[in-house]
């Protein structure tokens, strides 16, 4: 793996020392190790930490395999409590070591629920220096697939705790520009399911302002929604994962960057524009390359006035990293011809070519790049801590403009406490250096104004995905519109009654997915924050492809009828809501029956569960499995899921891969219907000599999994 090239222009750039060269070509050409995150609010994560530490670390401890010492795997050091792992073994001990065989399988089964996120140990940095609390409104410009999302998803939830959900008042907004990719931000945010969760479809450098009502309210006046926290991880060039993509390192040009330099400066300036005083935003790449990075850092920061680049060096003091470049040399083409200066270059060319050439004033270094901070900027490298190549700024909007008329180069400030600041006659502050309220005041559309175009109805219940609308205009955007239920209305009202759901929750945030605006197949729970800006924007304008979480599903029974159902992913939401007398206690036996069986018979249970079932109404009920060792199964905390009872027989409502995760979790192999009949064919085949259907051989790698988890869906659920 070679290109002279390559090295020349980062040779050129100066952005490792002379000494250091070796060593960090030397890793580049490494494979990347496995790196991994225990996903999930912090509670839950934590717990199903515990497992990896407690019951796999050991037995992974020591181990030869054909004479050969095997690294067990070690947690990340930077990465807080412990949560993310990295480790480094051949496939074939994954696949021929009994211990690791074991480990590698439970990883596989937890990444495919989404419980773990197999995640490149660098991209987990920008989500971690935004700090989101859960009062925050966050924005994720770039979002696809998702797995910094799902972070910051995981932040807004830091008070979660293992079997409830909280609805923070904070949001967090994900955009992609790739529709496609939207759908797997909604796949990879599944295992957080979160009231206060958005999905938009825009193209980030021109997003549009987001309505939201003055608070207090000021008649029909809407003012633009900022944000405290932003995430800008554009596109880039990406050769900092050539330890992954391999092909980087033949098709990589000194190019590259030059043409996402101007696209991923607008999407900074964008998002600079709807932060909040006070905000902070996350700029990041995969990419070394100072054209994508700290260049456009300094034009940002030159182009609008009132923002610092953050030290953020105290924070995470175990991550090896380096400073920001403070000089750099763009190159103007192939063959790696510098110039000192964007005049000196212009001159070089004709008239002609001057009108041709691609290059611009911001790609080279500006005048005051010394006043600038960019030091501040991180760059990690692949020999400092054996990762992948990244490129993190911090930049914070200021609370006040500074007197001193420049604002980026006042030292570090606090992002402390972090106010929504009102937009109503805010001071423009112009050349005078006074930092020009800008924020609130854009060349961008709003997304509120309504669109005259109507949206035809259909019959059918959910927009499903793919299927066609036609909405208005000539967007290509098909999504089914957006309508809160009315508290009163009598699907939710029975929905809630059956559950014991209590009168706190908070139903006049329930919305539903179709035309006609009725309950008819699933039932979403929104935060009030989303509720507003969903009734204060035009939908289509904002391309919002899904808010919120879906939490009821409606059941067709036989004897319970039709109703609707709380989803497995809405039990967390609910539990708050409903007294712990009307929930069903049931021990691990119970489990195990409802796991093995599809629908078994009521008497197949335990005498003091049967008659306790039988006393209760068809329909939907949840069962609660308190934490504790019994007969070998170690609950590590409780577990409450979601039954379904039809006529005699019971049905445990969770999707087939999340049971056969947990089956193996606990019962240390896939007891489910799934993974007999799975361990059935396997038997038979090796019966017949086919050795390749060993199970672990047959499996995905962990290394084959997308860095995006879960496809579950509720087709899965059984019942
Ligand atoms: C580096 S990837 C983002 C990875 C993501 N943050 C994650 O951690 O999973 C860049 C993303 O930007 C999207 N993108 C490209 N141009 C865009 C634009 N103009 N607006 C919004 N998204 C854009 C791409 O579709 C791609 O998904």
């Amino acid at each position: 793996m070679n290109n002279s090239r390559f090295e020349l222009y980062y040779k050129t750039q100066a952005i490792i020392p002379e000494d250091q060269w070796d060593a960090f070509l030397d890793a580049l050409r490494e494979p990347l190790p496995t790196t991994f995150r225990v996903a999930g609010s912090r509670q839950v994560a934590r717990a199903l930490n515990d497992v990896v530490r407690d019951t796999y670390i050991p037995n992974l401890t020591d181990l030869v395999f054909e004479g050969e010492a095997v690294p067990p795997p070690k947690q990340i050091p930077w990465y807080p409590d412990g949560l993310a792992w990295q480790f480094n073994v051949p496939k074939k001990v994954l696949r021929k070591n009994p211990e690791f065989k074991k480990f590698h399988s439970f990883l596989v089964y937890e990444t495919e629920v989404g419980n773990i996120s197999r995640q490149e140990a660098v991209s987990m940095l920008p989500p971690l220096f935004l700090q989101v609390e859960p009062h925050h409104k966050v924005m994720d410009m770039c979002a696809a697939p998702g797995s910094k999302t799902a972070q910051l998803l995981e932040a807004l939830h830091a008070d979660d705790d293992v079997n409830s959900s909280s609805i923070p008042s904070g949001i967090v907004v994900a955009n992609d520009t790739d529709a496609k990719r939207t759908h797997l931000l909604i796949h990879q945010s599944s295992r957080l399911p979160s009231p206060s969760f958005m999905v938009t479809n825009l193209d980030a450098s021109n997003m549009p302002n987001i309505k939201v009502p003055h608070d207090p309210p000021r008649g029909s006046n809407l003012r633009n929604l900022v944000f405290d926290r932003i995430l800008c991880d554009v596109p880039c060039s990406g050769d900092g994962t050539m330890r992954k993509n391999v092909a980087i390192w033949k098709r990589w040009s000194p190019l590259d960057g030059n043409g996402l330099h101007s696209l991923q400066l607008r999407i900074l300036k964008r998002a600079m524009r709807m932060l909040a005083k006070g905000g902070r935003i996350a700029y990041s790449t995969c990419s070394l390359n100072p054209v994508e990075n700290e260049a456009v850092i300094a034009a940002a920061l030159n182009g609008i006035p009132g923002f610092t680049l953050i030290d953020v060096s105290s924070l995470y003091p175990q991550l090896s990293r380096k400073a920001g470049l403070t000089r750099w040399k763009p190159p103007v083409d192939k063959e790696l011809t510098f110039f000192d200066s964007y005049e000196s270059y212009l001159e070089s060319l004709s008239e002609e070519r001057r009108k041709m050439s691609k290059m611009v004033k911001t790609h080279w270094p500006p005048d005051n790049v010394d006043g600038l901070c960019l030091d501040r900027c991180m760059r990690v490298y692949p020999h400092l801590q054996d990762t992948g190549g990244f490129f993190v700024a911090v930049l914070e909007r200021a609370e006040f403009p500074s007197a001193s008329g420049h604002p980026h180069r006042e030292g570090k400030r606090s992002a402390g406490h972090l106010e929504e600041t009102s937009t109503a006659k805010k001071p423009r502050i112009g050349d005078d250096g006074v930092a020009e309220d800008i924020m609130d005041q854009d060349e961008s559309v709003d997304a509120s104004a309504s669109t005259s175009a109507s949206v035809p109805v259909s019959d059918q219940g959910e927009c499903a995905e793919g299927e066609p609308r036609e909405n208005a205009g000539d967007t290509g955007f098909r999504e089914a519109p957006y309508t809160y239920l009315s508290p009163d209305n009598t699907s939710v009202v029975t929905c809630l009654q059956k559950l014991n759901i209590n009168s706190s929750f908070p139903s006049q945030n329930l919305l539903v997915r179709n035309p006609s605006g009725e309950a008819a197949r699933s039932i979403y729970l929104t935060n009030d924050l989303v509720r507003k800006i969903i009734e204060s924007n035009d939908y289509m304008k904002l391309r919002l492809v899904t808010a919120g979480t879906k939490i009821f599903g409606r059941q067709e029974g036989k004897t319970a009828g039709s109703g609707f159902r709380v989803l497995g992913d809405g039990i967390p939401v609910v539990m708050p809501y409903i007294a712990d007398e009307h929930i069903v206690t049931a021990d691990v036996e119970v489990l195990r029956i409802l796991m093995e069986g599809y629908y078994p018979l009521l008497s197949a249970f335990n005498e003091e569960f049967r008659e306790t079932l039988e006393t209760k109404s068809p329909g939907n009920h949840i069962v609660r499995f308190p934490a504790g060792n019994r007969d070998g199964v170690n609950l590590s905390h409780d577990l409450v899921v979601p039954i379904w009872k039809s006529g005699m027989s019971l049905g445990l409502m969770i999707d087939k891969k999340t049971k056969s995760a947990l089956s193996l979790r606990l019962f240390g192999n896939d007891i489910t219907t799934v993974g007999q009949q799975k361990a059935k064919s396997q038997t038979e085949n090796q019966a017949k000599g086919h050795q390749a259907e060993t199970p672990v051989e047959h499996a995905p790698m962990l290394d084959e999994l997308r860095e995006s988890t879960p496809v579950i869906d509720d087709k899965d659920v059984l019942g």
